[in-house]
This record gives C-alpha cells, structure tokens and sequence, in this order.
C-alpha cells in the first residue's frame, strides 16, 4: 500500500517546523547546526507512515524555503527533492515506530550533554520529587523518574537499533550520550513541553550533583 500524503497536512507540518525551530533556535538550542526536528503526517500504523524532518547540515536559527521534506517509515524520501533527510532520521524512524508519537525533537544542550556523561554509565538520570515531572503527566507525589541514556555511536543504525529497548514507558524522551536528548509528544505541543521539562531536569539534576559533592 502507498503512503497518500494531503498537500494541506504536509504544509501544516512544514509550519508547525518552522514555529518549533524558530522558538528553540531562540533559546540557543541549536548550537553549531546540531539539533533535528520531525512532525509526523497523516495515517499511522507501526508498518507505515510519514513525517517531515528537517534538511540535514542547515544552520537552523534560519528560515529558508527548503528546510524540510517528507520521508517515509524508512526515512526514505517520498518526493523528488534535492535535501538530503535529517543524519539521524532513522533515530526518528524508530521512536515513532515504537511509540506513535506525532513529533520528535532533538537538540544539543550543555547540561543534556552534561548529565548524559555523569549518569551514562548508570544507564539512566535519575529525578526525585521535583514538580516539574508532572510535565510528562506523572501526578504521584515525590515522583522517582529514570530517564534513558543510550551510547552514542558515529553509526547512526548502530543508536537506532537501540531505542525500542531503552524507551521506557513514561518517559517521553532519550538521552544519548554526550550527544543529545530526543523528547517527544502526540503532537508538537506536547514535545515542546516534554523537551523544556527535560532541560529544566537535567539543569537542576546537573547543580545538585554538584551541591552535593
Ligand atoms: C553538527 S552536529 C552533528 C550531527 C547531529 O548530531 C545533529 O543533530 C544534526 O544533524 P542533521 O543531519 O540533522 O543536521
Ligand atoms: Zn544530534
């Protein structure tokens, strides 16, 4: 079966991009043209579907008419274009494979990139009690959290192979080492709100960890 995509759902994705990036370009959370983003379109099934990601190598704090494309479950292209997918498209790939979410973003921050390195050989960051964990819709009071932290490899099918297993089911994001966070929602509102609560995790993980040494 074909993936049909409707020009009106592809146009709102592309925007939807643009507003996402332009706001996260804002706050520097694109240093040195780091960072991807993707919204996914129309039907889904684990089997098949579409999003739109961001071109590869484009320095995104700028808006320019051929930032985005669509590509398939495969991250293959599904138009003719001449922009090259995301590097880390089948990261995408497999987390909208393993969770149906609507849109994944990744960015490259000093305190992810921190954190990610201090608990990396535990495999996980962990978060204890702080308010803002009810951001991922995790109302127990003094919720304990773990949040997933997978190697980083120059392999990219290497990482991707891996995120099925590290996805943990409340958790809406994974940390790779040294690298970066993916954080992702049902639609873009959602991701937004799940990427800021992971940055504000992983500041506060980062300055107690050194209150307490
Ligand atoms: C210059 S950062 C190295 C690649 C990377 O980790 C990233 O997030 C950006 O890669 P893309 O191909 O999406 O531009
Ligand atoms: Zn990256």
């Amino acid at each position: 079966m074909s993936l049909t995509i409707r020009l009106e759902d592809k146009q709102q994705a592309f925007e939807e991009l643009r507003d996402i990036k332009t706001y996260l370009a804002g706050r520097n959370w694109f240093p040195g043209t780091s960072g991807n983003l993707s919204i996914r379109v129309g039907e889904f099934t684990p089997e098949q579907f579409a999003f739109a990601v961001t071109a590869s190598g484009k320095d995104k704090s700028v808006n320019t008419p051929s930032d985005y494309l669509l590509v398939d479950q495969s991250g293959k292209p599904i138009e003719a274009t001449g922009l090259k997918p995301s590097a880390e498209t089948l990261i995408h790939c497999e987390i909208y494979r393993a969770t149906g979410a609507g849109a994944i973003f990744h960015v490259h921050t000093v305190f992810n990139n921190l954190v990610s390195e201090l608990y990396g050989d535990r495999g996980s960051v962990p978060i204890d009690g702080v308010e803002l964990i009810k951001a991922f819709n995790i109302w127990e009071e003094e919720a304990q959290i773990e949040i997933p932290i997978v190697p980083n490899y120059a392999e990219i099918p290497r990482i991707a192979e891996l995120v099925e297993q590290a996805i943990l089911p409340r958790i809406p994001g994974i940390l790779i080492r040294k690298h970066g966070i993916c954080a992702w929602g049902a639609n873009a509102f959602e991701a937004k709100r799940h990427l800021e609560a992971f940055e504000f995790l992983f500041e506060y993980a980062y300055r107690l960890a050194l209150l307490r040494k």
